[in-house]
Parts: C-alpha cells; structure tokens; sequence
C-alpha cells in the first residue's frame, strides 16, 4: 500500500498493538513504532504516546496512525486535540469503514479490552484499505478544521 504507518499505546493496549505491528509488518507496511514496548509493564499515560504520534502524522512524518489504550477513548480524546488530526474509535466493520468514507480518519483508534484481538486486525485492515469519498463530506470536514482556529 505503500504507506508509513504510526502506531503507539499505553499498557492497556500493548498486547494488540503487537499484534497490529505483526499484521503490518506482513503487509509490508512501513511501520514506526511510539511505544510503549511489549515487554514494558510500567503503567504509563496515554496523553504521552497519543502527543508523540498525533504530531508526527500531522507533520506529515507518517500517513496515518494508530492508537491503541484500553478503551480507545483516552487516546481518541487526546489525539483530537491536534490540529489536523481526525482520530476515530471504531469498534466494528462498519465503523471503520465509515471513518475512512466520510470523516478521512489520519489515527485509528482501537480498544484492547473492548475488541476481539482477531477482529481488531480486520477493523484495520478494513481501515487501511477505505479511501475518503470527499464531495458534501468534505465540506463538513473543513467546519471541523475552522473549529480550530477559533
Ligand atoms: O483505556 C484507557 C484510557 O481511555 C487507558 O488504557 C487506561 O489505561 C485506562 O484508563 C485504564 O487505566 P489503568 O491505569 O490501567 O487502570
């Protein structure tokens, strides 16, 4: 696909993250990797890795990216908080689809102790495959964009 991909967690989302990574990986997907390490058991704070990533993918340092945490919420709420970035928590096929359609998802958003570690990987693959369907939709994502200058 020809894209680089962020990907980042804190503890609550190493153990799919490593899973995410290896499915990329035998995508042939570049892949840069934030953190946390899967053998780091420290309890770390999701704002720090959702920062580090959210701000290279709006630099354009990688196409996209993806956060993982127990829920997804954390990093979905802290990840938004960059100019540029449209970071969505998916939960299903359709989801995921839809994000990529009509809100141009950059940071994908996953909750490890929500989904099922193999039905995660689908949820991404769907992600990475969607494209942007533009027209009326990016009309609305560019009221979205002037939210952040006010
Ligand atoms: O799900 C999360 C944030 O939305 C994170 O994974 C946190 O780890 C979660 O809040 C749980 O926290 P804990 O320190 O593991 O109890």
């Amino acid at each position: 696909m020809g894209m680089k991909i962020g990907i980042a967690s804190d503890h609550g989302g190493r153990e799919l993250k490593h899973l995410v990574v290896e499915f990329l990986d035998s995508q042939n997907i570049e892949v840069q990797d934030y953190g946390v390490a899967r053998d780091d058991a420290t309890s770390v704070d999701y704002p720090d890795y959702a920062e580090k990533l959210a701000k290279d993918v709006a630099a354009g340092k990688c196409e996209r990216g993806i956060l993982i945490c127990g829920t997804g919420i954390g990093m979905s709420i802290a990840a938004n908080k960059v100019a540029g970035i449209r970071a969505t928590l998916v939960w299903d096929d359709f989801t995921a689809k839809m994000s990529r359609l009509h809100n141009n998802s950059n940071v994908l958003c996953l909750g490890e102790r929500v989904l099922n570690h193999h039905r995660a990987l689908d949820l991404v693959q769907i992600w990475l495959e969607a494209s942007f369907e533009g027209s009326r939709h990016q009309r609305r994502l560019d009221k979205i964009s002037a939210l952040e200058t006010q």
